[in-house]
């Protein structure tokens, strides 16, 4: 491998306002991105793949520090990167050439050239024959085939794909990937070098020499692994299967790290981070909890977590949030890449439900602390209920609208279910099981605050 850098990022850090502030989605980020060599940025939803990815195009700043192209930092769009999306993003009224050819006319190239270099991009990616065609005539896979052609025409650099097979099915994304990997082998790629954001661990690693796991709030780089097995990759050979566990081992190791709200004075502020509300709650509902210790005792305790996923069809992004809560609540616990059961999750697992329940209520008062506040609050309140509203301020200060809300929601399915308090979408109000309008709630089992 040749090792000019051909982009390199310096202590970026990125910030977004919120509603109640600010939110620091990237911190402290710097990596390098070397001629020939074919980089993943692999993470949980909303760890900032999409961010970084942008920074390094171009297309946004960081709020501080630099990213850099052949030495020189941006001011702008990186003029040595192509972007290829999850969502195709063609137009719809042009046909497969003249898509293609698109990113040439905004570089000023003349019209003879811009046809004959988009037909070679059609022909090097396996769409000769659909040239005239339009996109709503094309399967996904065939879309997703003029995507890569129209960032590969302009020969960029470096290729920076976004998710790119996450749209697909199964076989079709397995089968694309498949053919870019065997483009890259057989140097056949007019670009050789990329970056690919993905949340798919095996996808990492079959297409990576490197993987940067990103760890989330606020992104940061958690670990870089070298994948040095030959390619085509075996997904099947002890070594890739030993990767895998090793990558599921680095994501589940993350602690969720306490939340610093950025308003600045304090005031809600210093009141969230007193009532442990900066540690937020997993957002695994109780059903999938249930069912991954269910999974886990009918395994004989132990089960890898790639095995699982496989076994529940899950993303990592469907699973590590049940098995984070798991572990919060030492149901489970990790190691190695693998979920064990605990003496806990095993009386969890044989428990009748009225005995789950109790368990599940003391576990989540003890360990989930926005549950703990929300029980608290009642007890200390009069008339046994308050209001929604003043806990979902307290966390939108924390951590922006939506996941306030998702965490109040989670909250909510766990209180319920442990039979600590209950939620009245009605009235917004949340009531302890003894307030007289808490049956009516429990019947009517909406969260819309
Ligand atoms: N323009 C913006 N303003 C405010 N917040 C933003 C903005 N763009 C992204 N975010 C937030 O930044 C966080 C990271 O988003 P990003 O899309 O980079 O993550 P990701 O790892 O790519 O996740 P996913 O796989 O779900 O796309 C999210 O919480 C998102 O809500």
């Amino acid at each position: 491998m040749n090792n000019t850098t051909l982009i390199a990022v310096d202590d970026v850090t990125k910030v977004f306002a919120t509603d109640g502030g600010e939110k620091t989605v990237l911190d402290g980020i710097s990596l390098t991105i070397n001629h020939g060599e074919i980089v993943a940025l692999l993470g949980r939803s909303g760890s900032g793949k999409s961010t970084l990815l942008r920074c390094i195009a171009g297309l946004i700043g960081p709020s501080t520090g630099t990213v850099s192209y052949k030495g020189t930092p941006l001011n702008g769009s990186n003029p040595g990167t192509a972007l290829v999306f999850q969502s195709f993003a063609l137009l719809p009224w042009l046909t497969v050439l003249e898509n293609v050819e698109l990113g040439l006319e905004a570089k000023g190239i003349k019209p003879a050239e811009r046809r004959e270099r988009a037909l070679k991009a059609i022909d090097v990616i396996g769409l000769d024959g659909f040239e005239s065609a339009y996109p709503k005539e094309l399967s996904g896979g065939m879309r997703q085939r003029v995507g890569f052609a129209r960032a590969l025409v302009v020969e960029p650099d470096v290729l920076l794909m976004d998710e790119p097979f996450s749209a697909l099915d199964v076989l079709t994304s397995e089968n694309l990937r498949s053919e870019l990997v065997r483009m890259w082998s057989e140097g056949t790629m007019p670009t050789q070098t990329a970056l690919i954001v993905t949340h798919n661990i095996e996808e990492a690693i079959q297409l990576a020499d490197r993987i940067l796991v990103l760890d989330s709030n606020p992104g940061r780089i958690k670990a870089e692994l070298t994948v040095e097995l030959p390619k085509p990759r075996d997904r099947r050979s002890p070594e890739f299967e030993d990767l895998v566990d090793e990558v599921y081992g680095i994501l589940t190791g993350q602690q969720a790290e306490p939340r610093r709200a950025a308003v600045n004075g304090g005031g809600p502020d210093a009141a969230a981070a007193a009532q442990g509300l900066e540690t937020p709650l997993p957002t695994a509902s109780t059903g999938s909890l249930g069912g991954i210790v269910e999974l886990l005792a009918a395994h004989g305790g132990s089960e890898g977590l790639a095995e699982i996923a496989d076994e529940l069809r899950y993303e990592i992004d469907d699973l590590l949030p049940v098995v984070d809560a798991a572990q919060l609540l030492k149901l489970v616990r990790t190691q190695d890449g693998a979920l064990r059961i605990t003496e806990q999750g095993r009386r969890y697992a044989g428990a009748d439900l009225l005995r789950a329940k109790e368990q599940f209520a003391t576990l989540a008062v003890e360990a989930a602390p926005l549950v703990r506040h929300i029980v608290k609050e009642l007890r200390r309140s009069d008339s046994g209920a308050i209001r929604a509203d003043g806990v979902l301020s307290d966390l939108r200060a924390l951590y922006g609208d939506q996941e306030a809300q998702q965490q109040l929601d989670t909250a909510v399915d766990w209180g319920r279910y442990g039979e600590l308090f209950e939620y009245d979408a009605d009235s917004g109000r949340l009531l302890l099981p003894t307030h007289p309008d808490a049956t009516a709630a429990a019947a009517g089992q909406t969260v819309d605050a």
